[in-house]
């Protein structure tokens, strides 16, 4: 049984990104970055005003006095011409400064008489200006290879006037659930010893909510000829299979050797982790098999601590893990002798651990947003205690 550092280790070594490709920027939203994105302009794109006022040489500004307005700059519409001593243009906030002019006043410190405008006293010394290339210049790298498109990094690329973007193909994933017991939310009820398979439309929404697409989500009974077959086409399918249940000693659990027969290689087999410890990854020719443990809440730590990061890595992005320390709200227990995962919620002052830490919790788990690392032998920690944490 390996460490979790070890297995993370082994999946930034043993996972490489998808090919490129180059999308239009209507379709960039959750994508991986293949290359650096540079501006093709720069932004601003000219010297502009950053409030709607008059624009002015202010050494020939006199309080109080009668200023001459000899003209009007719009955003995408400039005055035409220098801006003569004495004189003022009225402008609007993004409109290009006129030539010679060094401030924008505010129009709540002007008073406009007709063709002239006179400026209180006391107007401050803000230039508001927006100097031309003062947020990136024109070939400026905006944002770096690996970074995700977030709405703010469309932004980025938008403002450096960019149509396309290079970004890695999208890992086509299958979702396999094994158990004879499990039934399609809904139909449980209808025979006396199913149970709703709970965790497939979940992890179909991480793999899609994390960039990946779900090429088929079924399930399986344990009988290991017709799981050969079934893993047989699920791996011609796709990038990455995911399978849950059937990953411990039972006599019936099936999830390892359905895909022996397809040459499967395992890259790790059980990680030192509560919970989740059953949880395998291997390769079976191109495509990458990621066993998951059936129990619901090993199912979706696991899904967090390793089917995220392989996502990411696929996309090539950095390894998703950002710990961060944080405040306990509530006394955390002793951990055992297994890394331990804690299922956490966020209150006013810091993380409460759930009460209920059994691995098969389904009702609680909406409520754990996050995850608690706990070395293992690590004593009981109290209230105010800082620990590493992990949004779940
Ligand atoms: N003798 C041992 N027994 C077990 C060990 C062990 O080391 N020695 N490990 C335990 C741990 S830890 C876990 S976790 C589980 C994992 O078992 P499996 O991956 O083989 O999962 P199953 O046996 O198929 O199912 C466990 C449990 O979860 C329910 N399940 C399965 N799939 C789903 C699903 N899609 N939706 C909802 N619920 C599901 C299933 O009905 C079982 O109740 O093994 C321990 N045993
Ligand atoms: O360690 Mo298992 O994954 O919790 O019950």
């Amino acid at each position: 049984m390996i460490s979790f550092d070890e297995a993370m280790a082994l999946l930034s070594k043993h996972i490489a990104p998808l090919e490129a490709e180059t999308i239009a920027l209507s379709k960039a939203a959750g994508r991986t970055l293949a290359a650096d994105v540079t501006a093709d302009i720069p932004s601003p794109r000219r010297t502009i005003s950053a409030m709607d006022g008059y624009a002015v040489r202010l050494e020939s500004v006199v309080s109080d006095a009668p200023m001459r307005v000899v003209g009007e700059a719009r955003p995408g519409c400039p005055y035409d011409g220098p801006l003569a001593t004495g004189t003022a243009v009225r402008i609007f906030t993004g409109a290009p400064l006129p030539e010679g002019a060094d401030c924008v006043i505010m129009q709540e410190h002007a008073s406009r008489e007709g063709e002239d405008v006179r400026f209180s006293a006391g107007f401050g010394p803000a230039r508001h200006i927006r100097q031309q290339g003062s947020d990136f210049a024109k070939g400026d790298i905006v944002l770096e290879q690996g970074t995700r498109c977030d709405p703010k990094a469309l932004v980025a690329i938008a403002a450096g006037d960019r149509s396309e973007t290079a970004v890695h193909r999208q890992p086509k994933v299958a979702l396999l659930a094994t158990g004879d017991e499990l039934a399609e939310p809904g139909s449980a009820q209808r025979a006396p010893y199913a149970i709703p398979d709970s965790t497939s439309y979940a992890l179909a929404a991480l793999v899609e909510r994390e960039g990946g697409v779900v090429t088929t989500r079924e399930r399986g009974l344990d009988d290991l000829p017709a799981l050969e077959r079934q893993a047989g086409e699920l791996l011609g399918s796709a990038d990455l299979v995911v399978v849950t249940g059937g990953a411990s000693v039972g006599e019936r659990d099936f999830a390892k050797p359905m895909f022996a027969a397809h040459g499967l290689e395992q890259l790790f087999d059980k990680v030192a982790i509560k919970p989740g410890k059953p949880v395998w990854l291997g390769r079976a020719g191109e495509t990458l098999v990621l066993g998951l443990p059936g129990n619901p809440t090993s199912a979706m730590v696991t899904a967090r601590l390793f089917l995220q990061p392989i996502l990411a890595l696929l996309q090539g992005a950095s390894t998703a893990h950002r710990w961060r320390s944080m405040p306990l709200a509530g006394g955390l227990p002793a951990t055992g002798d297994r890394e331990t995962f804690a299922r956490a919620a966020w209150v006013s002052e810091g993380l409460c651990p759930l009460g209920n830490q059994d691995s098969g919790v389904q009702g609680g788990l909406a409520r754990a947003d996050w995850l608690i690392r706990c070395p293992p032998g690590q004593a009981e920690l109290p209230v105010g205690a800082k620990v590493q944490a992990l949004q779940f």
